[in-house]
This record gives structure tokens, C-alpha cells and sequence, in this order.
């Protein structure tokens, strides 16, 4: 890395490379990731390329071209962008209803069964149905959320039986929203018959209690219809998972907890007409996505270490590991050709780990660039309180700011690369910018890897092999059933359902049923026989 030792030159080099989003209050300072001055100029004729594709993307191109499907995600802030007419009405329309409904429920319009309003929500999602909703409920959270956000976003019975358990007397004023693109996501189909089953116990009907957020005609929107859920709101194909927040995804349960969603929607589309910007220089996007390709040779070579000073934070990392990894993470090129593209992401939150892996980070392996996002004003309304100090003329926050600044020069010192990114202060408009200078750095730097960002098929292929395994499941305990007590070793049963392939398999399920005492039992060593 080309590191500038002089400290006056290194700050004459960090002004004259800032770059500032003055609407949103954001700013981008690369000086510290060790590239040639040359770099902008050097690969302007490229970006030139990258940016007409990102225009014919937003003019309605089919931009996944896997899934023969427009990109849509920026027309969600800036609908009269949208190719056609109906697109642009629909995504006003969904806009305003979800602000109507949000305002009837806080309004008690609209109420529970047996409760006389409602006071928590519990969102059923995963993924890009569950990720940027639980970014803003935690990032955006006001003193007091009209709705109290939960999440169910996974299959793990323990976890979801958890927070229902949390839940327990405020279930009869729990309004459930459950989120699914495809409508058949059997992680989030799971979460909601689980916690359809709890209302149930509480002798409460789900249907009065449920909002669902998923594609038209889809199996979720064919149940809610069939059972007359409260509301249904659409997600459109247009719209990839993990760009959806700005959809129904995000805006039911933001509203619903109460925050500014227009203004989460105006700070993604300031930084839109930042990033549309034609002058490298002057595009963040850009310059972000040109950083990530200088820092990983454009083959991935190095990590994104996401470091926000802000407890708020903590979920950026893993919101932007399904954004960069699942858009990024590609085995072919646009035109077939083997590839094998992605960057790692991983993060937590400064100063906390500076006592964690900062160390590697520091005397370690040389394989990563940081991200420090740093927020300057530490509350929504600063000079308000009456700090305490914890050493004379020093308080908590001066400490925050210090351990950033010294982690930077440390990771420097060491020829480790870093970039910062400044946010005067958090708020639903700064936070909507952030997220839509990330989505439109991925959407650059695919084009610059020459890679399809939209799709998704190695998640594919695992869903299709745990279906697999289920139906195997499903065999085995029938054939089981057929044995009597005595039962069968794994290699008979395997031998029987022709299934000698899939032993280990086979073994792993019948453990696992035997261990949560449910249907199987272990008669001996690798027999099993089926419960009565
Ligand atoms: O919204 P859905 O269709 O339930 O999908 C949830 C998530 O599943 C994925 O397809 C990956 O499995 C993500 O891309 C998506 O965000």
C-alpha cells in the first residue's frame, strides 16, 4: 500500500480526495486506503461503461438477465423514474397506503381482537425480508416506538419459541407482518404457522392480528387472502430481496414503529442524484466501488471490515453482508464464463472490538481493508444533557471519537488499509443515503467484475437440497413405522428406501429426530425404531 508518511501531505491529500453529499450529511475519505492519485483519471474510460449500464438499468433494461427481470430498486425513492406509468403509480400508491394504514393502527382505526390497540409488532422475514427492517428498528428507534419491533427470522424452534415467549401477555396486542418476496420462503412459512399457533393457544384469531408484505398471487398472498388478514401489500419482481427495504419490506414495519419513512426515502434519493453523478470524482458511488476494486485487485483478494462507532450500528455489517456477499458472491461472469467473485464481509461495532480482532487487524494477516463509519453528532438532540465527565473536560463520547481516530492511525502506521465514512448525524434521511451509496457501489462494482448482481442461484441450490433431505425424512419415518419395536440399523433403512447414497444423511436425521424424542428412538447403536 502507498502510504504518504508526511502528516501535513497526508492531510493536504485526505482534503483534496473528500467527497461530500451535503444533502444527507455524508462523507467519504479514501486517504487512508494507499491509492495512486492517477487511479480516478486511469479508470475513468471504464466507468464510463459502468455508468451507462446503471442507466440503462434505471431506464427499465433487463438487467437481471438470469431471471429476465428489470432492477427497480432506485425508482422506489424517485417513482416518476419508473419506465411506465403503472410502475410509478403503484409504487406511490403502496407508499402512501402503508403510511394510511400506519396512521389508522397508531391511530386505533384499526384494532386488535381482544386488546384495545395495538402495541407490538412482530415481523416474520428472512434475508432481505428480515435484514433492513431489523437495521432501522434498531438504528432509528425513538424514545418511545409507537410499535415495539420483534422478529422471528428463522426456522430454529427454540429461537422463535423465545421471543414468542417474550411476547406472552402482549400477544392479544401483537400486530404480526410477515414478509416474503416469493411468498414461499419455508423459514418464514415456519415462523408464521408457529406463531399462528400461539395466538391460537391464547384463544386469539391470527387473521385480526396479521399484515403480509409479498408477491401477488403468491402462496403467502393466497393465504391471506383466503383467511382475510388485516392487510396485504405487494412486493414486486422488480425488486431484489436485499434492496427491498425501500419497498412494502421495509416501509410496513418502519411505519408501523414509528419512523419517518418519507424521510428515509428522500436520503436514498439525494444520494441517488449523488451517485447518478458522470465525474468519478465527484460520485461517491463511484468512488467506493473503484475503492473496492483497487483494494481487492478486483478478484476479491481483500475483506470489507465494517467498524461503525455507533451502537445503533451493530447491524450494518450483517445487512451489508447480504448486499455485497449475495449480489457480489458469483461463479460466471455476464456472459457464462467461470469466475469466482465476491468480497468478504464482516463487522461488529467500535470501539467494542478493538478488544476482539482489532489485533489481527493490526499485527495480523494483511488481507482486508477497514470501513470505519463514524457518526459526529452523538445524540439526536445534542446539547441537551448535562454530560458526565469521566476524566476532567473529558466524556464518553470525546472517548469514542479518540478510539476511532487511534484505531485509524494504528491500522495505518501498519500499511493496513482504511476509508471513513462521516455521518454528521443518524438519522432516517442519512441512514436511507448510506444504504443507497452501498447499493449503487455493488451495482458499479458488479459491472466493473462484469457479473450479474441480481440473482441469487447458490442459495438456490441449498433450498433444493434440503428439500431433499426433508422428503428422505418424511420416508424413513413411514418405513419405520411398517418395522415394529425392534426397529432397523441405518444401513438396512438406507438399503430399503434405495437410498445407500444418502447414509450419512439419513443418520444425521434419525439422530436428530431421536434426540428431540420425537417420532424415532435409538434402540441400539445405529438402530433405530419408530416412537409409538
Ligand atoms: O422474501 P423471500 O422470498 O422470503 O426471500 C428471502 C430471502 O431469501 C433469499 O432468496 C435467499 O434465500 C434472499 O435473496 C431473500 O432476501
Amino acid at each position: 500500500m502507498q502510504m504518504i508518511e508526511d502528516k501535513a501531505a497526508l492531510y493536504r491529500f485526505q482534503k483534496k480526495h473528500l467527497c461530500k453529499v451535503r444533502g444527507v450529511g455524508i462523507t467519504l475519505d479514501v486517504s487512508r486506503m494507499g491509492f495512486p492519485e492517477s487511479l480516478w483519471t486511469d479508470m475513468s474510460p471504464v466507468m464510463r461503461g459502468v455508468f451507462e449500464a446503471m442507466d440503462a438499468l434505471e431506464g427499465g433494461a433487463i438487467a437481471n438477465p438470469d431471471e429476465e427481470r428489470m432492477v427497480g430498486h432506485y425508482w422506489l425513492r424517485a417513482p416518476h423514474l419508473a419506465p411506465e406509468q403503472s410502475l410509478s403509480d403503484a409504487i406511490q400508491q403502496t407508499t402512501n397506503d402503508v403510511i394510511a394504514m400506519a396512521d389508522a393502527v397508531h391511530g386505533k382505526e384499526v384494532v386488535p381482537e381482544k386488546a384495545a390497540r395495538f402495541t407490538e409488532l412482530l415481523v416474520i422475514g428472512i434475508g432481505g425480508s428480515a435484514l433492513g427492517p431489523q437495521l432501522t428498528a434498531d438504528a432509528l428507534a425513538g424514545k418511545r416506538n409507537k410499535l415495539n419491533p420483534h422478529f422471528l427470522d428463522n426456522t430454529d424452534p427454540d429461537g422463535i419459541e423465545r421471543t414468542l415467549l417474550g411476547l406472552k401477555s402482549k400477544l392479544k396486542s401483537t400486530l404480526a407482518v410477515v414478509i416474503s418476496k416469493s411468498g414461499g420462503t419455508p423459514e418464514t412459512r415456519n415462523g408464521m404457522l408457529l406463531a399462528k399457533a400461539a395466538y391460537e393457544a391464547q384463544g386469539l384469531t391470527f387473521a385480526k392480528h396479521a399484515i403480509a408484505v409479498t408477491g401477488v398471487g403468491s402462496k403467502l398472498d393466497q393465504v391471506a387472502e383466503g383467511e382475510g388478514w388485516l392487510r396485504r401489500f405487494p412486493m414486486w419482481d422488480w425488486v431484489g430481496g436485499r434492496t427491498s427495504l425501500m419497498s412494502a419490506v421495509g416501509l410496513v414495519p418502519m411505519a408501523l414503529q414509528g419512523i419517518n419513512v418519507r424521510l428515509l426515502l428522500e436520503g436514498a434519493a439525494l444520494m441517488d442524484e449523488a451517485t447518478r453523478e458522470p465525474d468519478v470524482k465527484k460520485n461517491p458511488a463511484a468512488r467506493l466501488a473503484l475503492m473496492w476494486h483497487f483494494a481487492t485487485g478486483g478478484k476479491g483478494e481483500r475483506q470489507m471490515v465494517m467498524l461503525p462507532y455507533k451502537d445503533r450500528l451493530v447491524l450494518l455489517s450483517k445487512y451489508l453482508q447480504q448486499l455485497v456477499m449475495e449480489s457480489l458472491g458469483k461463479a460466471q461472469t455476464l456472459e457464462g464464463d467461470s469466475t469466482k467473485q465476491g468480497i468478504t464481509v464482516f463487522g461488529n461495532k467500535g470501539s467494542t472490538d478493538q478488544h476482539a480482532y482489532v489485533q489481527q487487524l493490526r499485527d495480523g494477516l494483511d488481507d482486508f481493508f477497514a470501513t470505519f463509519v463514524v457518526v459526529m453528532q452523538e445524540y439526536a438532540t445534542p446539547g441537551k444533557r448535562s454530560e458526565v465527565e469521566v476524566e476532567p473536560g473529558i466524556t464518553a463520547g470525546d472517548y469514542l471519537r479518540g478510539f476511532y481516530m487511534g484505531t485509524r492511525t494504528a491500522l495505518y502506521e501498519s500499511g493496513r488499509p482504511s476509508m471513513t465514512i462521516l455521518l454528521d448525524k443518524l438519522d432516517a434521511k442519512s441512514l436511507g443515503g448510506l444504504l443507497a451509496l452501498y447499493e449503487r457501489a455493488v451495482g458499479y462494482y458488479a459491472t466493473l467484475v462484469n457479473i450479474n448482481a441480481y440473482h441469487q442461484p447458490g442459495v438456490e441450490a441449498g433450498k433444493k437440497a434440503a428439500g431433499v433431505v426433508l422428503d428422505l425424512q418424511k420416508r424413513a419415518v413411514e418405513h419405520l413405522r411398517g418395522v415394529g419395536a425392534e426397529g432397523m440399523t441405518v444401513e438396512a433403512l438406507a438399503e430399503a428406501l434405495g437410498a445407500t447414497e444418502q447414509i450419512e444423511d439419513l443418520t444425521f436425521i434419525l439422530e436428530g429426530l431421536a434426540a428431540n424424542k420425537r417420532r424415532v428412538k435409538r434402540v441400539r447403536t445405529s438402530t433405530y425404531a419408530a416412537l409409538s
